[in-house]
């Protein structure tokens, strides 16, 4: 598969390419966006950390204003920013439940299994699959051996439960104010029911961190740094739910080393993301280096 480069622009000694590729899972055109440190090259291949954006979002909010490219720069990783859902074909039928939250710019990190949207609102397979698969056949810069994850809010959700469902996948997760429960929360079950139907439960489980830390076994191991403001209206609202997966983690029999850091005032935005971007970074180059 093609990448189009619709840009290539200079950055912290490295480059950021602003991406598109037609998408097999979607069956849409794709954007995404890639940063390349100033080291990368097919002789020296560098790992690589994704970032799942929130609500709203595509690959450019966190790489035009959350910093990430400063701090990747230093530690030589490269930093792959996907889009947030299918978006941009005719052809695609959005029922009249689409809103900020649900349909474009809100894919939730799924396969849906509704109609209306089984067809193109693949995004879990598109995020583990098929762009990983592409990039590291286009790009030899990239060591496809070390490969982190970690995510805002909705991308928060999509980190988590990505890693979780994936052991050995990623060499590290964290996340920034992700949505920790979603089967308890108004974004999450109103997602939940529009991508996999109202009673399809066990499906809505299959997607949800905490349930997912629930489910893990003696022996098995899970480890994620979080940074939650505690100025977000969205955390005030209980949409969030920290608290529910760091419950689970504490009352589970496995392995599961979850931090939550609970940041006095920061609110939702890319102000938080950008205040403790160094920290994610540099905890995600611990792993990446090894
Ligand atoms: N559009 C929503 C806000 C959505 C929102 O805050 N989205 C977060 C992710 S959940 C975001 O990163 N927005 C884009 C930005 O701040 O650049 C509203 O009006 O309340």
């Amino acid at each position: 598969m093609t990448f189009e480069t619709k840009a290539t622009i200079a950055n912290f000694g490295g480059k950021l390419l602003k991406l598109s590729h037609q998408s097999s899972e979607t069956k849409t055109p794709m954007a995404l966006n890639l940063y390349l440190p100033p080291n990368a090259s097919a002789s020296t291949k560098v790992p690589v950390l994704f970032y799942l954006s929130g609500l709203t979002c595509t690959g450019d909010n966190c790489s035009e204003k959350g910093f990430l490219q400063a701090h990747a720069s230093q530690h030589g990783i490269a930093i792959v920013y996907p889009d947030t859902s299918p978006r941009g074909t005719e052809t695609i039928k959005i029922s009249d439940r689409d809103a900020w939250d649900f349909g474009t710019g809100a894919g939730f990190y799924i396969d849906a299994t509704t109609e209306g949207f089984k067809e193109n609102y693949r995004m879990y397979s598109y995020v583990t699959k098929e762009l990983p698969e592409a990039l590291w056949g286009a790009f030899p810069q990239l060591d496809s051996t070390r490969v982190s994850i970690t995510g805002h809010s909705m991308g928060g959700h999509g980190a988590l439960t990505l890693a979780l469902k994936n052991p050995g996948m990623y060499k590290s997760c964290s996340a920034f104010a992700p949505i920790s429960n979603p089967v308890n929360c108004p974004w999450g079950q109103n997602a939940f029911t529009g991508y996999f139907g109202e009673e399809n439960k066990e499906k809505w489980a299959e997607h949800d961190a905490t349930e997912l830390v629930k489910k893990l076994k003696e022996g098995d191991k899970f480890a994620a740094l979080i940074d939650v403001g505690t100025g977000d209206n969205f955390y005030k609202q209980g949409q969030l739910l920290p608290e529910n997966l760091e419950t689970a983690a504490k009352e589970s029999k496995a392995d599961v080393k979850v931090e939550v850091r609970y940041q006095p005032d920061y609110d939702h935005s890319y102000y938080f993301i950008s205040s403790f971007g160094k920290d994610h970074i540099e905890y995600h180059a611990k792993f990446l280096k090894q």
